[in-house]
């Protein structure tokens, strides 16, 4: 028989301490949803079933003792650290959901410059890393957007990826070595070492999880020379994306490995390079590292780019300037609340990827679909996009979007508008052979499609499921769909 509410919170106390467990309903709100629900959370608008407690997890042991609870009496737990999820991964589904806090596992535990890497506990906000590792002369080379608020639990959990990818990878190619708990307790520890060949690479069971298998505790990331004295932006306007897939496509198979290289299409480099861009698409590189290194690279880019003549080049300080300034932590998401309160403006991304034979097709399409068929395309006040992580074989598309929310109660507003446009841009990336996910992860939103984005390979995704999370306990709804 499952347990009441009351008795969950008070068998929770009794396994972590009273001061533990909060259930307090505010708290509860805020933590039954992520920013996919940001609309309705700024009108005060709670929808789903709120969780029964918080747990505000202090070590390892307490994280296995409070899943094998869960696991024996059948609880959902959903994993959280910084809770910048976009796409619905924190949203309890399920009544009486427990939400397992992991940011006060907020320890480095170690910077090895012999071995160039650093450990840092799961609830580790990834700034805070990073500016240790600074003051040492090292970096993670991990930077995405949300640094100042993602923290290194939810960052693998989510196959996160930063801004200078195209040099230093995504979150998977840095991560060495985990520990993780899964829901029967079992803590388990992946060894760090370089490289291994014995038998599949583990790591991946657990990198990418969205909290669906299991609860990441610790985890080891490679460290890099950090040297930003050496750093080179490069700045060019051109008229069309194709021309701009091109060059990015040409930059990648050549060899060249810029820390960031972006195009923009012309609504969305309008929106952001607002003092330059003169309604034309923009394309962005940097280089950086060892000196040497750092100018062969910017030479290269410089020579390629020269074959298009339509690529206008532009000051380089104006985009050291743009890159400055783009990190959200917590001011601007409190600021981007009194903006949507007032305007009634909602700005939504959704990410996907594919390769260099399809990436523009997917792009022109979207946008058209976009514009054609969905239902309120007159509410929308921007429709664009960028690719901002290439790669030798494709690259990502980085959809972006802002509607005046019109004519519907906050509750109602990501059926009226943003589920209606993900399923424009999801269904469209699919059927050209992309991937509907690049970086946010699958959360609870694109979970209708993960059969269809995985093929027979969901075979694999689903014998995880059932060998790790056999009760279901882990994330309800998240990355697997909830089978009627
Ligand atoms: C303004 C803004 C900019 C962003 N920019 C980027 C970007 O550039 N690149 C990018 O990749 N993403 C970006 N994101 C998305 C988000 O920041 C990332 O997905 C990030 O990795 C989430 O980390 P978090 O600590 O906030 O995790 P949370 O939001 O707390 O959780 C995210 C998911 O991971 C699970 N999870 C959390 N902790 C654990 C754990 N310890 N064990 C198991 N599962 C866990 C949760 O259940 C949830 O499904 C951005 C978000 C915002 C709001």
């Amino acid at each position: 028989m499952s347990l009441t509410r009351e008795a969950i919170v008070e068998q929770l106390k009794e396994i972590v301490s009273p001061g533990r467990v909060i259930t307090d309903e505010k708290v509860l709100q805020k933590n039954s949803v992520d920013r996919f629900r940001k609309y309705a959370d700024i009108h005060g608008v709670f929808p789903l079933p709120l969780p029964a407690a918080v747990v505000m997890l202090e070590n390892t042991q307490q994280v296995s003792a409070v899943l094998a609870f869960c696991n024996r009496h059948g609880i959902n737990c959903v994993p959280r650290t910084g809770a910048s999820a976009t796409e619905g991964g924190l949203e309890t589904v399920v009544e009486n959901s427990v939400v397992l806090d992991g940011s006060g596992l907020n320890r480095v535990l170690s910077i090895d410059p012999q071995n160039m890497q650093a450990t840092a506990q799961c609830g580790v906000p990834l700034e805070v890393l990073e500016n240790k590792l600074r003051a040492q002369g090292y970096t993670t080379g991990h930077s995405p957007q949300s640094k100042p608020l993602a923290q290194m639990g939810g960052l693998v959990a989510t196959r996160s990826i930063g801004q200078f990818s195209t040099l230093y990878g995504a979150i998977e190619d840095m991560v060495v070595g985990l520990e993780a708990v899964f829901p029967d307790g079992t803590v388990t520890r992946i060894k760090n070492v370089p490289r291994r060949a014995a038998g599949p690479d583990i790591r991946h069971v657990i990198i990418g999880n969205e909290g669906a298998l299991c609860f990441i505790t610790e985890v080891t990331v490679k460290i890099f020379k950090f040297m930003p004295e050496n750093n080179l932006y490069y700045g060019y306007i051109l008229d069309d994306m194709k021309t701009g897939f091109e060059v990015l496509r040409e930059v990648m198979v050549e060899g060249y490995r810029p820390s960031i290289a972006r195009l923009y299409d012309a609504e969305d480099g309008t929106q952001h390079f607002t003092h330059f861009a003169d309604g034309k698409c923009v394309m962005i590189f940097m280089a950086e590292g060892n000196k040497g290194i750092a100018r062969a690279t910017g030479d290269g880019i410089e020579a390629i780019v020269a074959r298009y003549p339509q690529c206008r080049k532009v000051d380089s300080k104006l985009i050291e300037t743009w890159f400055n300034n783009l990190n959200w932590g917590p001011d601007k998401v409190a600021a981007e609340r009194v903006q949507i309160q007032k305007t009634g403006n909602m700005g939504f991304t959704t990410e996907v990827s594919g390769e260099w034979s399809c990436i523009h097709a997917i792009y022109e399409n979207v946008i058209r679909r976009l514009r054609n068929e969905f239902p309120h395309a007159d509410d929308i006040t921007m429709l664009g996009g960028h690719s901002s992580h290439s790669y030798i074989n494709g690259t990502n598309m980085y959809f972006v979007y802002d509607y005046n929310v019109v004519d519907c109660k906050p509750e109602e507003e990501i059926e009226k508008y943003h589920n209606p446009i993900n399923k424009i841009i999801v269904e469209e990336t699919i059927r050209l052979g992309g991937s509907m996910v690049h970086h946010h992860g699958i959360g609870k939103h694109r979970t209708h499609w993960t059969k269809d984005e995985h093929g027979t390979a969901y075979y694999i995704l689903k014998g995880l499921k059932d060998v790790y999370d056999p009760k279901g306990i882990m994330n309800a709804g998240t990355i697997y769909p909830i089978e009627k």
